[in-house]
């Protein structure tokens, strides 16, 4: 997957260039991150990259010629079949069926505002989609064109090795996580649940999925609703919920 990003802020993406599974994906030349700085099509002494807003009241807006130069420049590297996504609090909100639905572009252009955003005929001429990643306010759009790409590139084939393909496993999608232990067997008195160091690979699969769904059920019911349970879920979380049902 190829990823353009237009950005005032382009050293914050090592986040997920440099790290973790997305920066070995990199390195593996399964995702690729090129960058446009709005700064860079500047041609004033001070480099000026944000500008007054029409109507007066607090703030700036990013200057619109070096951000347009910035996004045709983008366009242009992806040879035109880019999905352009501006990433704004007025954007539909970012789920894992959005991510789903993003992970199907071969290119994406990602352009994270600064200020307080982008004029709107931008937003009208350049862009495709808008997206938020939540009802919190942040400071730009960088760490949401970051997560969005973190998100998306555990979806392309090859990212997630098969240590971590637990992720996309269906007998849990779209439930929450089940508790996970480790080494030693007991903190402070608290031990691991006996199932969990026994070698019944069924009783443990059983006992992993009940409690996916009766977290799911006390957390958030609101994801359970979305759930088609099929019959051993059904009586598993039945069986949860008789012994937790306070
Ligand atoms: O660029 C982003 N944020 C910067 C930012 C934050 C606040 C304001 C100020 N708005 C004034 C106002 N709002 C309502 C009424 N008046 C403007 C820009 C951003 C991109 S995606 C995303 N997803 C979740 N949260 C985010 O902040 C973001």
């Amino acid at each position: 997957m190829w990823v353009g990003v237009v950005s005032l802020f382009p050293d914050m993406f090592s986040a997920v260039t440099d790290h973790g599974v997305t920066g070995r994906a990199v390195k593996q030349g399964l995702l690729e991150v090129d960058f446009w700085n709005p700064r860079d099509y500047t041609h004033d002494r001070h480099r000026t990259v944000d500008d007054r807003p029409y109507g007066g009241g607090p703030g700036m807006l990013m200057k619109v010629e070096p951000l347009r130069q910035a996004i045709r420049s983008a366009r242009a590297a992806a040879g035109g079949s880019a999905r352009v996504i501006y990433l704004s609090p007025q954007g539909r909100r970012l789920d894992q069926a959005g991510v789903r639905e993003l992970a199907t572009r071969e290119r994406l252009i990602l352009v994270a505002g600064r200020y307080e955003g982008i004029d709107e005929r931008i937003v009208e001429a350049d862009i495709d989609e808008e997206w938020s990643i939540g009802d919190y306010v942040l400071s730009g759009g960088e760490l949401a064109a970051m997560t969005l790409i973190d998100a998306v590139a555990r979806l392309v084939p090859g990212v997630l090795g098969h240590a971590d393909s637990a992720e996309e496993d269906s007998f849990t999608a779209g439930l929450l996580d089940c508790p996970h232990y480790t080494r030693p067997e007991q903190i402070e008195g608290r031990r691991v649940p006996e199932v969990l160091l026994g070698g019944n690979h069924e009783a443990i699969r059983r006992w992993r999925l009940k409690q996916a769904l009766g977290r799911t059920w006390l957390r958030r019911p609101d994801l359970l609703a979305q759930c088609q349970l099929n019959s051993e879920q059904q009586e598993l979380l039945a069986e949860y919920i008789r012994e937790n049902d306070t």
